[in-house]
């Protein structure tokens, strides 16, 4: 599901951001984001049911196998973005099993990424670990942000986060202009 960002001061560099959220939290994170670039928004959206106490366990079992799960073929194609920010929830200290997917089906297009998750207390440097390992190659930036101030529209690592893309965005730009 996408959702199109409309022009402003970001126009000239194209920025995607992308995420998968089971209960809404990341999804905050990832409007805030993306409303704070001017980005494109998609949601990963997965196959499996994650519905209840079955779709928790499943979740879990498909994070816990390192699984990853199938996921509906996204509609924004990544190689059409100068950068793409991709978000997770931490599923038993590591990537949620649809991310895992959305990396290992669009690495080989990915232009720059970076990366923020959302998570209850603990793992959340463990599924960034492992998103950096998933996308083979470096990342412009991070960031991690607890359930709990997500909901409390805690979004000063968010802004803070943002902040550093632009500037990496800017900076990109001038080393175009300069070359
Ligand atoms: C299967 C499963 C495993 C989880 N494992 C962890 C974990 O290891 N560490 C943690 O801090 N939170 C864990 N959580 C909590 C989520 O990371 C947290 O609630 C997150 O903000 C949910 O994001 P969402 O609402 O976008 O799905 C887990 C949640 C689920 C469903």
């Amino acid at each position: 599901m996408s959702e199109r960002g409309t022009e402003g001061d970001m126009s000239e560099a194209k920025v995607l951001v992308v995420y998968f959220s089971r209960t809404g939290t990341t999804r905050l994170l990832a409007r805030a984001i993306a409303g704070m670039l001017n980005a494109d928004l998609e949601e990963i959206c997965d196959c499996s049911d994650r519905v209840g106490p079955g779709g928790y366990l499943r979740s879990l079992l498909d994070a816990l196998r390192r699984k990853p799960s199938e996921i509906v073929p996204a509609g924004l194609s990544v190689s059409a973005y100068d950068l793409v920010v991709i978000g997770s929830p931490v599923w038993a200290g590591s990537v949620s099993a649809p991310v895992r997917s959305y990396l290992i089906e669009n690495r080989a297009q990915l232009p720059q990424v970076a990366f923020f998750c959302s998570f209850g207390g603990r793992g959340a440097d463990e599924a960034l670990r492992a998103m950096r390992a998933l996308a083979h190659r470096p990342v412009v930036a991070e960031c991690k942000v607890t359930a709990a101030a997500a909901h409390q529209g805690a979004y000063a690592a968010m802004a803070g986060f943002a902040q550093a893309l632009k500037r990496h965005l800017a900076r990109m730009r001038e080393i175009e202009w300069i070359g």
